[in-house]
């Protein structure tokens, strides 16, 4: 015990090396961060646009340097030989990069590859590595050190365990998996393992599908991938931006704190109802109408809508123009609009070459009427004047009309001859699901038609092209001068890592706050250097073309579970719903450790998955945990009583004052209010009346305790949950997948109340 307390002195006194360095290295940048700002807002534009692009350099690495407080080292490797270049044979690795101001490694990011002997090696594999070793720390205090002996030969007495287990790191592991729930996830970069290691260090390009049952990091190793590219593919990256893609608000809440806290703030997060600039799509749309409006022949039916507003009038059009009879021919309308499509251009941006085409052929009618040769100033004023007349515009306009995406799919949408002559593929009852009142709000699944939409239409905006332009010539003048400011040495004092390109940026954008991220938000059309996507098996063929064209060289990392599929317009393979928009241009890795499960859970989770005929992913849990079901049956009319005291029982157990533990009912959507209500009655009884003042006070999105629908838990979890009634569960809108999920969210306790019979397999 001696010899590990001495280790524990020793690496506390690393430690407090490492922190000591980054409080320099804070105090550093704020110092550069006020003296910048000091300066005030003189000088002259470019100074001052300057001066705002350092301080957004500054500001960013301080806030980067603020958020790795936490286990800023977490690791150490003892490498069996000296490295070649006769540095230190003990590495650290850490949350960040440090290095002293002569350039010596400190801590090694854990991003970079001299840290990824300590998330792959093993007794078998070691890589040079003679033993691992896991700090545990609490704030800045070093409370334990956890070791693994890989290299046998080297072995010493000294306490060590050695590293055959499969898990690495297992005490720190399952300390990890063994904390209470806080409703935030947290990242897991000290103890992740080797298979999920793999996938997060796995090429840049291409498509990666991870498929894992619940609870395998899935979600985790997206986000720490995401990390890990925008640190070996920076420069790539940072212009182009990640783009990460979650299937609800809520979620994106449970996850936004583990980018930061692994210094990356660039990453564009959203869902699917929230990608299109200007719309926000939240209304739950009926799986069966969602089913339809994902299917890959929308493709077509938007097209078609489009078409219909390129038509030849039914007979000729005339117009006068100084006593002049002039007429729009049918054939001129239809030559014009093959014309106008040759371009291949958007619809609405087409437009002008059919309108210019058109107004063409009326001068020349003009010309002829008049019998006398036309000057280019005569022409001018006769094209002039004709696009001015009313008629000639309402004609053109019926001929090819400028319509906005949201108008034609709305169109589309509520009015019948306008979809029957598009989606002629469909059948009437399909249509008649697919109709609604003009303007409804839109819903996710209305999002990919809007985007094909705005695809076929462009935008008719010639004000916005000129400005590109302008901001383009901007650009290249800032690099320009960007490239003389770093020549000149300023940007070398501040420690960061900058190039000219990113500086430019920062300075063409005339202000210190747009980021990759916040213009990339902004625009419809921008394409990402890389996509991330969560939950991706409930994205529906349309959905996953919107996806293909924000990433035109299809990297991308697409996580999720075949047999958690809830909606009717998701993926029950990879295969089928991939090789629409990826072919077979993609890689599959599974991850099959069940790290939030306890084993008897994931077990029983397993058996009903397999007895219903779910495409689930084979899963073994990584802990036991003692008494981990609870099987409470109850007589007929005596669940919600038994539910309400569960949950306070659980309550007692699990949920902490400081807001730390959570407790989930889960149960079919018709019995949510009844629940409620019941919970609501029992709790104060068994916590007492402030404790539960203090819960009922609680932000929805931060209720320790709550009562959900399978679809509202979808990738989250809870220290304990009660499920009710699971045959209801099966029997709701995502049937047995929402009760595989339902099962799978507890980290320590599932407790299942239920009238009638467990459904098959559950009790083994
Ligand atoms: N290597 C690890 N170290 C510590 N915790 C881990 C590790 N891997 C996963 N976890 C934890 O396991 C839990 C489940 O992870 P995550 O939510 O990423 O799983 P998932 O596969 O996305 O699940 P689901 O399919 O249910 O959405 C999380 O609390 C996560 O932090």
């Amino acid at each position: 015990m001696a010899g590990r307390q001495d280790e524990i002195v020793h690496e506390q006194a690393v430690v407090d090396e490492l922190y000591a360095r980054l409080d320099v290295l804070r105090a550093r940048a704020r110092g550069r961060l006020r003296d910048v700002r000091r300066e005030g807002p003189s000088g002259s534009p470019q100074n001052r646009s300057e001066r705002d692009a350092f301080a957004t350099l500054y500001e960013d690495r301080a806030a980067q340097l603020d958020a790795v407080e936490d286990r800023l080292a977490f690791g150490r490797l003892d490498l069996a030989a000296p490295e070649p270049d006769g540095e230190t044979a003990v590495r650290y690795v850490g949350r960040i990069g440090l290095t002293d101001d002569e350039q010596r490694s400190l801590l090694t990011d854990w991003r970079a590859p001299a840290a990824e002997a300590f998330y792959r090696a093993t007794s078998l594999q070691p890589a040079g590595v003679r033993r691992r070793r896991h700090l545990v720390t609490s704030g800045r205090r070093v409370t334990g050190v956890e070791d693994e002996l890989l290299d046998l030969e080297h072995a010493t007495d000294d306490g060590g365990q050695l590293g055959a287990a499969s898990l690495s790191g297992e005490g720190a592991l399952l300390a990890a998996l063994a904390t209470r729930r806080t409703g935030r996830m947290s990242d897991i970069v000290a103890t992740i393992q080797s298979e999920q290691d793999r996938i997060i260090r796995s090429d840049l390009g291409g498509a990666l599908v991870v498929q894992g049952g619940p609870g395998t990091g899935k979600t985790a190793v997206a986000l720490h991938r995401a990390a890990y590219l925008l640190y070996a593919h920076r420069r790539q990256l940072e212009r182009s931006g990640v783009l990460l893609v979650g299937p609800s608000r809520s979620f994106l809440r449970y996850i936004d704190q583990v980018l930061p806290s692994l210094g990356e703030t660039g990453v564009v997060s959203t869902t699917l109802g929230e990608l299109l600039p200007g719309i926000t799509a939240t209304v739950v749309e009926d799986g069966a109408v969602a089913e339809i409006k994902g299917r890959l022949l929308w493709a077509d039916v938007v097209r078609r809508a489009v078409r219909a507003r390129e038509r030849v009038p039914e007979r000729d059009v005339r117009v006068q123009l100084d006593g002049h009879h002039l007429v729009i021919r049918r054939r001129d309308v239809r030559d014009a609009i093959a014309r106008a499509r040759r371009t291949h251009r958007p619809h609405n941006e087409a437009r002008t070459g059919f309108v210019r085409d058109m107004l063409a052929r009326l001068a020349e009618q003009y010309q002829a009427a008049e019998g006398r040769e036309h000057t280019p100033e005569d022409r001018a004023m006769v094209l002039e004047d004709l696009r001015g007349m009313r008629e000639v515009r309402v004609a053109l306009n019926l001929a090819w009309f400028p319509i906005s995406p949201k108008k034609l799919v709305d169109d589309l949408l509520s009015r019948p001859h306008r979809l029957a002559e598009a989606a002629p593929e469909l059948t009437d009852a399909e249509r008649a699901a697919v109709l609604r009142a003009p303007w409804a709000p839109w819903t996710e699944s209305d999002v990919p038609l809007l985007d094909e939409a705005a695809e076929l239409l462009g935008d008719d905006d010639d004000v916005s092209r000129a400005e590109e332009r302008a901001l383009a010539a901007e650009r290249a003048e800032a690099l320009r001068h960007a490239r003389s400011v770093l020549a000149s040495g300023a940007a070398a004092g501040a420690m960061i890592p900058v190039d000219a390109e990113t500086l430019a940026e920062r300075f063409a954008s005339g202000g210190p706050r747009l980021t990759t991220a916040e213009r990339a938000a902004t625009d419809r059309a921008w394409t990402y250097g890389h996509v991330v996507v969560d939950e991706a098996q409930e994205l529906s063929p349309m959905a996953w073309r919107l996806l293909a064209r924000r990433v035109p060289t299809r990297s991308m990392t697409i996580v999720g579970d075949v047999a958690q599929t809830a909606s009717p317009a998701g993926a029950r393979s990879w295969s089928a719903a991939l090789a629409p928009v990826l072919r077979d241009g993609w890689r599959l890795e599974e991850l099959t450790v069940s790290y939030r499960t306890p084993a008897a859970v994931a077990d029983a989770a397993q058996r009903v998955a397999k007895a219903v005929g779910l495409p689930a992913s084979p899963l073994t849990a990584a802990r036991e945990v003692p008494g981990a079901i609870v099987d409470v049956e109850v007589r007929a009319g005596g669940t919600a009583d038994a539910v309400a005291h569960a949950v306070a029982e659980l309550a007692r157990e699990f949920v902490g004052a400081d807001g730390g533990g959570r407790v989930a009912v889960i149960a079919d959507a018709s019995a949510l209010p009844s629940l409620r209500a019941a919970v609501d009655d029992a709790l104060p009884d068994v916590l007492g009346a402030d404790e539960f003042a203090r819960l009922a006070a609680q932000r929805p999105e931060d209720q320790q305790v709550t009562v959900l629908a399978p679809r509202e838990v979808k990738g989250l979890e809870y220290d304990a949950v009660v499920l009710v009634e699971p045959v209801d569960v099966a029997a709701g809108p995502g049937g047995w997948s929402d009760l595989y999920v339902a099962m799978t969210r507890p980290t320590q306790r599932l407790t299942v109340v239920h009238e009638r019979a467990l459904p098959p397999g559950f009790t083994g």
